[in-house]
C-alpha cells in the first residue's frame, strides 16, 4: 500500500501502573506510526496492553515514558486550551461496549450532538438538527432514531450511534477499541463494512484495536501484534498473515477457526510461551517494513517458517512449546 504522511507516531511508549506494591508494565516500550488514510491494527490477547495504548494516545493517561506525536507535534509540548481542544476534536474513540458507552438518560440526538456543541460546530438549532439527521443517515440509521434512547436500540444500532458521535466532529484519527467484540458475528461484519465505507468516503484514519484476528485482517493495512505490553511483530497485514515471523503471531493465527470441520478436527493449536529475552531484545527489521521483537542472535530462527497447522515437531522454532487440539 502507498501510505499517506505520518499522522500519529508513538515512540518508546511505556505505561506502568502501580497495583499495590507491584508495578504492572501494561505498555512496555512500544513504537509505531500510523499514516493518513490507513487502518493500523493493534492485536493481541486480553491484558496485553492494547486498550491502555489507545487511552494513553488520547491522553486519558499521562505516559510513564516515551513520546506521542500527532501531526508532528509532541503532545507533551502542546500548550494552550485551543490546541488541546483541537486535539480532542481530531482524535476520537469508539468503544468496545455499545451498551455502556452511551448515556441511557439522554436521547440519541443529544448523544450525537455533544461534540457538535462542545466544539461549536452548528450555526443554529436547525443546523444542529440537520447535522444529527445527516450523521444518522451516514451510519445507516434514519433521522427518527434521534428521538430514541440508547436502550431502545440493538447492539449494532448502538455501535452505529457510537460511530456517528465520533464522526460528528470530523476527526482525523479514530481509535476503535474493540468496536465489534461485543456484537454478534453477523453484525460484526456489517460494522466493519460500515467503517471501511466511511474510511473511503471521509479519508479517515483508524487505529483498530482487537483480539479477533480474522476481522483485523479484513480491515487493516498494517498490523502490530502485542504480547505482554510489547509489540512482537509489525508489518503489512497480508504479509503477516501469509508468513508470520514471530511464534506468538503464529499461535494467534492458529486459534482462528477455519470454516472446514474436517480441517478443524485435525489441526493443531499452537501455544506460545515467552522465551527469556535478553536485554538487547528489540524490534528488528527482518524484511523491509516488517519488524519482529527478538534478540539479534535469534533473528535467523524466525526466518524458518512453517505451514499453519504443522505439528510442533515439524517446526524449527524453539518458542512453540506445545500443541493442543
Ligand atoms: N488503571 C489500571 N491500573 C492498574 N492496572 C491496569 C490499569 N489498566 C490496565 N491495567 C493492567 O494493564 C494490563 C493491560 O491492560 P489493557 O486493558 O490495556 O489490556 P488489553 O489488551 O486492552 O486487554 P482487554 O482487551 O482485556 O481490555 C493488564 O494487566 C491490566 O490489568
Amino acid at each position: 500500500m502507498d501510505h499517506g504522511s505520518e499522522l500519529l507516531r508513538v515512540e518508546g511508549l511505556q505505561q506502568i501502573f502501580q497495583s499495590g506494591s507491584k508495578a504492572v508494565r501494561a505498555v512496555d516500550d512500544i513504537s509505531f506510526s500510523v499514516f493518513r488514510g490507513e487502518t493500523f491494527g493493534l492485536v493481541g490477547e486480553s491484558g496485553c496492553g492494547k486498550s491502555t495504548t489507545g487511552r494513553t494516545i488520547i491522553q486519558l493517561y499521562k505516559p510513564s515514558n516515551g513520546k506521542i506525536y500527532f501531526e508532528g507535534t509532541d503532545l507533551a509540548s502542546l500548550r494552550g486550551k485551543k490546541r488541546w481542544q483541537q486535539f480532542r476534536r481530531d482524535v476520537q474513540m469508539i468503544y468496545q461496549d455499545p451498551y455502556g458507552s452511551l448515556n441511557p438518560r439522554i436521547k440519541i440526538r443529544e448523544i450525537i450532538a455533544e461534540g457538535i456543541d462542545v466544539h461549536g460546530l452548528a450555526r443554529n438549532a436547525k443546523d444542529r438538527e440537520l447535522q444529527v439527521a445527516g450523521l444518522l443517515e451516514t451510519v445507516g440509521l434514519n433521522p427518527e432514531h434521534a428521538n430514541r434512547y440508547s436502550h431502545e436500540l440493538s447492539g449494532g444500532q448502538r455501535q452505529r450511534i457510537g460511530i456517528a458521535r465520533a464522526l460528528a466532529v470530523q476527526p482525523k484519527l479514530i481509535i476503535c477499541d474493540e468496536p465489534i467484540s461485543a456484537l454478534d458475528v453477523s453484525i460484526q461484519a456489517q460494522i466493519v463494512n460500515l467503517l471501511k465505507k466511511l474510511q473511503r468516503e471521509k479519508q479517515l484514519t483508524y487505529l483498530f484495536i482487537a483480539h479477533d484476528l480474522s476481522m483485523v485482517k479484513y480491515i487493516s493495512n498494517r498490523i502490530a501484534v502485542m504480547y505482554q505490553g510489547k509489540i512482537v511483530e509489525l508489518g503489512e497485514a497480508k504479509e503477516l498473515y501469509r508468513s508470520p515471523l514471530h511464534p506468538y503471531t503464529e499461535s494467534l493465527l492458529s486459534s482462528i477457526p477455519y470454516p472446514d470441520p474436517d480441517f478443524e478436527k485435525h489441526r493443531n493449536r499452537l501455544l506460545y510461551k515467552q522465551p527469556a529475552h535478553t536485554e538487547e531484545s528489540k524490534l528488528h527489521e527482518v524484511v523491509p517494513g516488517h519488524f519482529v521483537f527478538c534478540a539479534p542472535s535469534e533473528v535467523p530462527l524466525y526466518q524458518t517458517k512453517h505451514e499453519l497447522g504443522a505439528t510442533v515437531s515439524n517446526t524449527a522454532s524453539p518458542f512453540l512449546v506445545s500443541a493442543a487440539n
